[in-house]
């Protein structure tokens, strides 16, 4: 059985990821860990009573070992955890947005010392992984692109991962271009969105919203649109499996679903 620690297990993902986790006879919960945990024990919780778990709150009082690190947690708190988790070999299979260039290259460099698979996924959902692949191919023939994010109204975040590593994608095949009238101006901040490599970025915050993206692109008199909808947090649950069950195979530090898929 593959040992597996749940970081953020009280949030929106760590939640549906425990329950995952805690069903699947591949995996055995080994530890759980929230900033914000008061229980000693995840039997304390009503809906686990049956289940044997410890919860640790801080970082340093981890004692377990776990061969695989699971974090939802907050852009933020990632990085620590993930070089924690590096440092006393364990797999890290990372949902967590928010970690920058300088972050990933550095954990790329830890794991490769440390000889351990891990793996950083912007999204876990295959319709996602489908419309990023979908849309770089796209790019290479209509590079006109904008890309609208969808999410729910307590998101951290803006732009979102998937929509910035969207953009990444698209970025390594098109033409730089600035796209849009060059002396277009702003009437009102920001109703042009983010900007990115040229490309602009928008992020749309909802209630009952849980995680959309289309990226429009447009030509001469005709247009493209790209759409995936996350109704349920259940959609990331496959590819987290999926992580969670190959990452021993590697070495190194893995960004994208699609590189195990
Ligand atoms: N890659 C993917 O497929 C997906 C990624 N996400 C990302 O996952 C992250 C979590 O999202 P949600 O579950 O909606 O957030 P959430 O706010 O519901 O949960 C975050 C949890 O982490 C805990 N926490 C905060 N700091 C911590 C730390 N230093 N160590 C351990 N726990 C800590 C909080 O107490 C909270 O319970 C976000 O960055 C989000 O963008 C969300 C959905 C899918
Ligand atoms: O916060 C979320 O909910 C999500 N975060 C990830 C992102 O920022 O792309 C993945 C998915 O969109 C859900």
């Amino acid at each position: 059985m593959i040992k597996v620690l749940v970081a953020g297990f009280k949030g929106r993902m760590g939640t549906t990821t425990t329950n995952m986790i805690l069903e699947n006879p591949l995996f055995e919960l080994v530890g759980v860990y929230s900033t914000s945990a008061t229980e000693k024990n995840i039997n304390e919780i009503a809906e686990y009573k049956s289940e044997n778990v410890p919860v640790f709150n801080e970082l340093e009082k981890i004692n377990i070992k776990a061969d695989v690190w699971i974090d939802f947690t907050i852009p933020g708190a990632a990085f620590e955890n993930v070089k924690f988790a590096i440092s006393k070999h364990m797999s890290p299979v990372v949902g967590t947005t928010g970690l920058t260039e300088d972050n990933l290259t550095e954990l790329k460099k830890l794991s490769k010392l440390e000889k351990l698979g891990g793996l950083i996924a912007p999204n876990f959902g295959i319709s996602a992984v489908l419309l990023m692949q979908f849309a770089q191919q796209a790019a290479k023939y209509l590079p006109d692109v904008e890309i609208i994010e969808m999410h729910h109204d307590k998101k951290l975040d803006a732009p979102s991962g998937t929509a910035l590593n969207t953009a990444k994608l698209i970025a390594k095949v098109r033409q730089p271009k600035v796209q849009g009238n060059p002396n277009e101006r702003e009437t009102l901040p920001g109703a042009r969105g983010a900007e990115f490599e040229g490309m602009r970025i928008h992020s749309v915050r909802l209630p009952g919203y849980v995680a959309h993206e289309q990226v429009l692109f447009g030509g001469n008199g005709e247009a493209l649109t790209i759409r995936q909808d996350s109704f349920d947090r259940i959609s990331f649950m496959s590819g987290v499996a999926v992580a969670v069950e190959k990452i021993g195979t590697h070495e190194e530090l893995l960004v994208g679903l699609e590189n195990l898929l």
